[in-house]
């Protein structure tokens, strides 16, 4: 694929909406949600030979360069005039091109590089929290305002110092730039990257999770890898016992790459069902300014599960029951879009100006309101578990403050549900609202979009992504993402 034209792949981000903790064990399954910002990743040739150039215009001090050398093997080393290190760069480039080399033959791969490459790196702003910048500017913390701050804007620190929104900005960048290296180095085909069901996405997923568990030292659900690959799905993991081999031992590594990730190795066990919320409803996030440490609750409710077994399965079922209910509820609103559009729409438009408690005088006979009202019932009963697994296993998955503005937010008109997203704590929240094509008076996201900006006892910030129905991976054309060209 190597060409004079830039070679540009993005990936999506992710809410787990539901299935949180569950994901970790393969008895059980979470629905996750990609989201329309992304991770791009453009490549283009250079004339340095042998050398890559990777750079993140949006940080300070984010250019890094490596050298790569082919015999005895491929090796990928960082220029010692680096000024700063980034592990996930330097491990995505050394173990995709030492595969690429197993896949194409070394010679192969040293011919396409013998010009070098150009990388460049950018995150959409919602990766990062744009606090400072709404601040900068004098505006509110709305979505309007998001929209004025220009596309993929420096945020003025180093990637240490930024402040994450939790929409995996690792998982996506890795895919974004595993998938873009897979392409350039001809180890996958561009169909790969347009079909959904080609073996090279699964290859691209495959190498993409490895990478990530390789960069984060530990082997997690992968749900975040998983949702950049595929988009909205119901993800269930694959068995960590596939990468183990790969994880510590370089020796291993060199020699097995291929034979562990290749599509044919059928101890990827990993399932992938489809998922998408239902038509004419808009999913809506908030970083809120204030942190959890993600490992540190998972470390707690693991404990809590191996110390009292038969509460934590009993409550793990039944959360589990719950949270495959509601993914149906939601698929099965799409199909009752498909067989009477001309009624769902209009549902849609009567609900979006009233409260989830007056729903039920339309669910008696509509089957989309009451497909609608049994969706908020289950999201509040996975509230009710999630917040009882947080007190049994003593961590803060649904802290009061927490209930408090998803309380707010999910008593306003036309606002279908909500909660914490993956593992839950203080820095985030989701709601589900209507989005409905007649948009008469008040809309449910202004509502929720006023309700936050001026919501005194939490520091609520909206993000500006919906939902991507681009499945995953996608191959980009450099002139047709607004800031892109610029950049480079
Ligand atoms: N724009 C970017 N350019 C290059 N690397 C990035 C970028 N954004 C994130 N990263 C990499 O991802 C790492 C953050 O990973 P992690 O803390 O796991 O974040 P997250 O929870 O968002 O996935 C950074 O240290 C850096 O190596
Ligand atoms: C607990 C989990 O099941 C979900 C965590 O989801 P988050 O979206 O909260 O994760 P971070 O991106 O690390 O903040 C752990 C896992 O599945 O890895």
């Amino acid at each position: 694929m190597a060409s004079n034209a830039p070679v540009v792949v993005s990936s999506p981000g992710k809410v787990l909406i539901a299935g949180g903790y569950l994901v970790l064990d393969p008895a059980y399954s979470g629905v996750v949600v990609s989201t329309s910002s992304r991770f791009y990743t453009v490549i283009q040739e250079s004339s340095n030979k042998s050398t890559i150039r990777v750079r993140s215009p949006q940080f300070e001090n984010a250019q890094w360069s490596y050298s790569v050398g082919f015999e005895p093997s491929i090796a990928v080393e960082a220029s010692s005039e680096n000024s700063s290190k980034n592990k996930f760069v330097h491990l995505a480039l050394q173990n995709t091109l030492a595969l690429a080399g197993e896949a194409r033959g070394v010679k192969k791969i040293s011919e396409i590089l013998s010009k070098g490459l150009d990388i460049t790196i950018v995150g959409d702003n919602d990766f990062y929290s744009q606090r400072a910048q709404l601040e900068a500017l004098g505006l509110p913390r709305t979505l309007s305002s998001l929209s004025s701050i220009q596309p993929f804007s420096p945020q003025g620190v180093s990637l240490a110092d930024v402040h994450k929104t939790g929409l995996g900005s690792s998982a996506a960048l890795i895919t974004s730039l595993v998938s873009s290296l897979l392409l350039y180095l001809g180890v996958i085909p561009p169909e790969a990257l347009k079909d959904e069901t080609h073996e090279g996405r699964y290859l691209a997923h495959n190498v993409s999770q490895f990478i990530h568990c390789l960069a984060q030292g530990k082997i997690g659900s992968g749900f975040d890898v998983s949702a950049a690959v595929f988009g909205s799905h119901i993800y269930t993991r694959f068995t960590p016992a596939v990468l183990e081999d790969l994880m510590g031992d370089d020796e291993k590594r060199a020699r097995a790459l291929l034979s562990v990730l290749s599509t044919s190795n059928k101890a990827w066990d990993h399932r992938v069902r489809p998922f998408a919320l239902p038509p004419l409803t808009r999913i809506i996030l908030a970083d809120v300014d204030a942190g959890s440490d993600t490992p540190s609750l998972v470390g707690k409710v693991l404990k809590w599960r191996k110390e009292d077994p038969e509460k934590a399965n009993a409550l793990w079922n039944a959360l589990d029951t719950l949270n495959q209910t509601l993914a149906k509820t939601l698929l099965h609103l799409s199909d009752l879009y498909s067989k009477d559009g001309t009624l769902y729409t209009r549902t849609v438009s009567e609900l979006a100006s009233s409260k989830h408690d007056q729903w039920s005088t339309q669910a008696a006979d509509n089957a989309v309101a009451a497909s609608f009202s049994e969706a908020h019932q289950i999201s509040e009963k996975i509230r009710e578990k999630m917040r009882e697994m947080g007190s049994l296993a003593g961590v803060p998955i649904e802290p009061p403050e927490q209930t408090k503005l998803l309380d707010a937010s999910i008593s306003q008109s036309g606002v279908i549900s909500g909660g914490v997203p993956g593992a839950g704590g203080y820095d985030a929240v989701w709601v589900l609202v209507f989005d409905p094509v007649d948009k008469q008076g008040q809309q449910p996201a202004e509502r929720i979009d006023s309700l936050w900006s001026t919501y005194k006892e939490l520091d609520v910030s909206p993000l500006s992504a919906t939902e991507s129905k681009a499945k995953g991976i996608h191959l980009e054309d450099v002139n047709a993402i607004r800031g892109l060209k610029e950049l480079l």
